[in-house]
């Protein structure tokens, strides 16, 4: 397909000899949000991990742009710095100043000039309003704020594509919206995404395609449109009772 970015063949992940993964397939193209659901447990961070190369595979392909890439070769580096990642956890340097914090990859690893790297920096704080935050420290926001700069740290390496893992799950009900926003602004900027969320409305408002799991496997693969009013299976329906959905 000619706008395919990333396509999964049958992976399968074990941690030890427990299955965790099952013959997961999935493709996901370029400009689309792909929102991954399922009960706790069910693999989705697992899943995230092994596409970002932090978790190995036992099992299966992984093709960017349709080239095979294999956490052992060369192209996996380069697949790597495509991708940008945020997840619940901030992972903010805590000695650093949030504008150190957002530059240092540019600088260090994609040998950005400085001045350039805080140019664009302070143009995207100021795009998720954190612009006066530049030279202060993580400890001085609060959580959301922190999330929110996590974010434009990410973007600060121009990926082609975004990892989610549950980015609200630690913020309080009332930073939320600011968060998410952002992510539905990225959306509307055509940028791909995988996201792992708890938050229903906000999955139906993002998603072009839902993968559910269950138990580490894809017990349906819907469009988004589709999944939050008439979903296939009805494990998917209870899922979303479940959730006040
Ligand atoms: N590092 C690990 N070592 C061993 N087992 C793990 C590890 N990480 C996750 N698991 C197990 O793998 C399975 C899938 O976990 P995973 O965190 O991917 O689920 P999840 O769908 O993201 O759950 P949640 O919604 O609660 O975050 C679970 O049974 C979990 O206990």
């Amino acid at each position: 397909m000619a706008d395919e970015l990333l396509r999964v063949e049958n992976l399968n992940k074990a941690y030890g000899d427990q299955p965790v993964l099952h013959d997961i397939n999935f493709e996901v193209n370029t400009g689309e949000v792909l929102v991954l659901l399922g009960p706790s447990g069910s693999g989705k961070s697992t899943l995230i991990r092994c596409l970002n190369g932090l978790e190995p595979y036992q099992s299966g392909d992984i093709y960017f742009k349709g080239d095979h890439v294999t956490p052992s070769s060369k192209n996996w580096q380069k697949l790597r710095q495509k991708i940008g990642m945020v997840f619940q956890s901030y992972d903010l340097f805590p000695n650093l100043k949030i504008m150190d914090n957002i530059t240092l990859g540019p600088i260090k690893v994609q040998k950005q000039a400085k001045n350039v790297a805080e140019k664009e920096a302070l143009a995207l704080l100021d795009s998720v309003d954190l612009a006066d935050y530049a030279q202060k420290y993580p400890r001085e926001l609060s959580g959301g704020q922190k999330q929110r700069i996590a974010i434009v740290r990410a973007l600060a390496l121009h990926p082609e594509f975004m990892l989610f893992d549950e980015v609200t799950a630690s913020l309080d009900p009332e930073m939320v919206r600011g968060v998410l926003e952002i992510m539905l602004d990225l959306a509307k900027q055509k940028m791909t995404m995988i996201v792992v969320t708890h938050e229903m409305n906000f999955a139906h408002q993002i998603a072009n395609q839902v993968l559910f799991l269950e138990e580490g496997r894809i017990l349906e693969s819907t469009p988004g449109a589709q999944f939050f009013t008439d979903p296939k299976t009805d494990r998917a329906k209870e899922f979303l009772q479940s959730m006040d959905f």
